[in-house]
């Protein structure tokens, strides 16, 4: 059989996809003819706020593991090694401030969408431009969420390229919109499920091509994929420990913690403390994702070796491997290409669908609601022709994907850098100095994405220009074998052409993106508040600073009184919270201080500390 001829599916390969998308219709349906029937935005953007814990962790792990990780991390590791691996360290920080500090802040002032925090926390303009930032974040990811799977199905099995996408996109903007948050979250569990037996599959069927499983170990080790702790400080170097280990916080944070898609989750739980046993539930589901897309790239490596289909020209860009990889592998297997197909675009739907419900959320919620006064039901058919519209606007938004030419896996990383991380700077300038004021927050945003795109945009471009630096400049893994010279002098060439001043700035890895540009935010967020009048402690809106000193001293209090622990603790007065829209919430009463250190009425404790 001819390597190079495009693989063809079978009958059954099309019939499973189509069960995928059938699936996932039907989910949709459900939820909109059963309930509250999707007639309230209540229902529609929160799930009557009663989700449970497991299927919202699935729900959140599924939000940002789209086609991009399926495909893009296997050939990561295929060519690179298993340094990305090491992002998984990550997801621990990542977690734990979203679950004691993002949540409890975001749940107890009954949000509706996360940038109303900004406006309780600034002023209605500092909402605005998160609610905009926010929306050309989404849609632009989306928009490599729709492409990336159709591309690569495209160039490996022929199928219609424009005709996965518009299936894709259509078959998802329809369920979202009939069966809102509830079919979104539905859809997404049982998405979850197909991709990872997809990719499952793949692994094993995979591993017995190559030989078993001492088999592959031996090959992957001997190719030197294996990466070891690459401890080097060097902040341009693509992935190291602390590129991904470190950089990698500042990216979760910005997604899961800042994120409108996953703090919507957080607000549909029933209680607070399901939506923080939800963020703890989410870190097994992100490792076994993980695991698997790593997996898949060293068992591609393990059937490939070094003369991968890239270099044989059989496909012409790597983030084809991996369907390459399939249809090769899985030929003699009728029906598994085509669930591994249907694994792609379940990540992809999974990820666009939740995409599309928190973009009409916060289109609804900060643009709309706030300047005209409507009823439930008017403002839930908007919301609906909202996930439409915006359903549209990402279809011309893979095309616009479709004529730039870049790794799928840098691209998604390098927006959510480029552009959450500015907006993770801000809610952090709100949430952690209450010295902050408005001008400094717009200003520090600004700030943020000026550099954000700067360095984002230079880097590309530099990258372009210098033909001699790699695609990206990382280190080579020195191949053992025979032509381990070769990358050897072309490594010492690299290491004389490595930039430096501008140009260093230029080559920062994408990784670091997030860190730079929320701590750009902070800092130019702080001088200008300074220069222009810092906020007062008592001028803080209730509840919406989080005391990280009161917090460290009652940690320090019960490490070191460990008696005290057991006594109650002092009870709270909460005063009533200024809603955004007018009326205010009844939340009158005492309440004993939660065991996750963040006292019930947190500005009470700010202005003691603001005070002491
Ligand atoms: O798959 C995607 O859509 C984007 C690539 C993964 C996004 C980041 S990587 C760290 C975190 N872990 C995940 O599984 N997704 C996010
Ligand atoms: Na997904």
């Amino acid at each position: 059989m001819d390597p190079s001829a495009p693989k063809y599916f079978t009958i059954i390969d099309y019939v499973i996809f189509a069960l995928l998308l059938v699936a996932s219709m039907c989910i949709g349906l459900y939820y909109a003819f059963t309930g509250g029937r999707q007639s309230t935005t209540r229902e529609f953007l929160f799930a009557d706020r009663s989700m449970k814990c497991l299927p919202l962790s699935l729900s959140l792990m599924a939000t940002f593991q789209s086609a991009v990780a399926v495909i893009g991390t296997p050939a990561e590791v295929y060519t690179n090694g298993t340094q990305y691996w090491f992002i998984g360290c990550s997801y621990i920080l990542g977690l734990l401030i979203p679950a004691h500090i993002f949540i409890p802040v975001f749940y107890r002032l009954h949000l509706t969408s996360v940038y109303q925090y900004l406006e309780l926390r600034f002023c209605k303009a500092v909402r605005i431009c998160g609610t905009v930032t926010f929306i050309f974040q989404m849609v632009i990811y989306v928009g490599v969420g729709i492409y990336t799977p159709a591309l690569a199905l495209n160039a490996v099995t022929g199928f219609h390229l424009w005709g996965a996408v518009l299936a894709t996109g259509l078959v998802c903007t329809l369920y979202t919109t009939l069966g809102g948050l509830k079919a979104v979250v539905w859809t997404d569990v049982f998405q979850t499920v197909v991709m990872f037996t997809g990719q499952l599959a793949v692994i094993i069927v995979g591993v017995q091509q190559a030989g078993g499983l001492s088999e592959t170990w031996v090959k992957v080790r001997d190719g030197g994929r294996i990466s070891g702790f690459d401890l080097n400080p060097d902040p341009t170097v693509r992935h190291t420990f602390w590129t991904l280990g470190v950089g990698g916080v500042f990216l979760m944070l910005s997604l899961y913690g800042v994120n409108q898609a996953q703090v919507q989750r957080y607000l549909s739980s029933r209680t607070e403390k399901e939506a923080v046993m939800s963020c703890y539930m989410v870190f097994p589901c992100l490792q076994v994702a993980l695991m698997l897309s790593c997996l898949m790239g060293l068992v591609m490596y393990a059937c490939y070796g070094n003369n991968s289909p890239l270099e044989q020209q059989y496909i012409t860009s790597k983030d084809q491997m991996v369907l390459y990889f399939v249809m090769d592998m899985l030929q003699n297997f009728p029906g598994l290409p085509g669930l591994f197909v249907a694994c792609l675009f379940s990540a992809s739907l999974s990820t666009i669908s939740s995409a599309l419900n928190s973009l009409a959320t916060v289109t609804i919620m900060d643009l709309i609601k706030p300047h005209y006064s409507m009823t439930e039901a008017r403002a839930t058919r908007i919301s609906k022709m909202l996930a439409v519209s915006y359903g549209i606007i990402c279809l011309a938004m893979a095309y616009v994907v479709h004529l730039m030419k870049s790794s799928v896996l840098q691209a998604a990383l390098s927006i959510f850098g480029m552009v959450g991380g500015p907006l993770l700077g801000l809610f952090c300038l709100g949430i952690f100095f209450p010295c902050a004021n408005s001008i400094g927050a717009v200003i520090g945003l600004a700030a943020g994405l000026l550099i954000a795109f700067w360095v984002g945009i230079g880097g590309f471009l530099s990258r372009m220009s210098s033909s001699v630096v790699p695609p990206f400049n990382s280190t080579y893994t020195v191949a053992a074998g025979p032509d381990n010279i070769t990358i050897t002098a072309v490594t010492a060439l690299i290491d004389a052409a490595r930039p430096v001043g501008l140009h260093g700035f230029y080559s920062l890895s994408y990784m670091w993106y997030s860190a730079l540009n929320s701590s750009t935010v902070v800092i130019i967020g702080l001088i200008v508040s300074f220069m222009t009048g810092r906020t007062k402690g008592d001028d803080v809106a209730s509840g919406t600073v989080y005391p990280v000193m009161r917090t460290a001293r009652s940690l320090l209090y019960k490490l070191v009184e460990p008696s005290a622990c057991c006594t109650s603790s002092p009870q709270h007065k909460i005063d009533g919270h200024k809603e955004i829209n007018g009326n205010v919430k009844e939340d009158a009463g005492t309440q004993e201080e939660t065991e996750t250190f963040l006292p019930s009425n947190p500005v009470s404790h700010v202005e003691q500390e603001t005070s002491v």
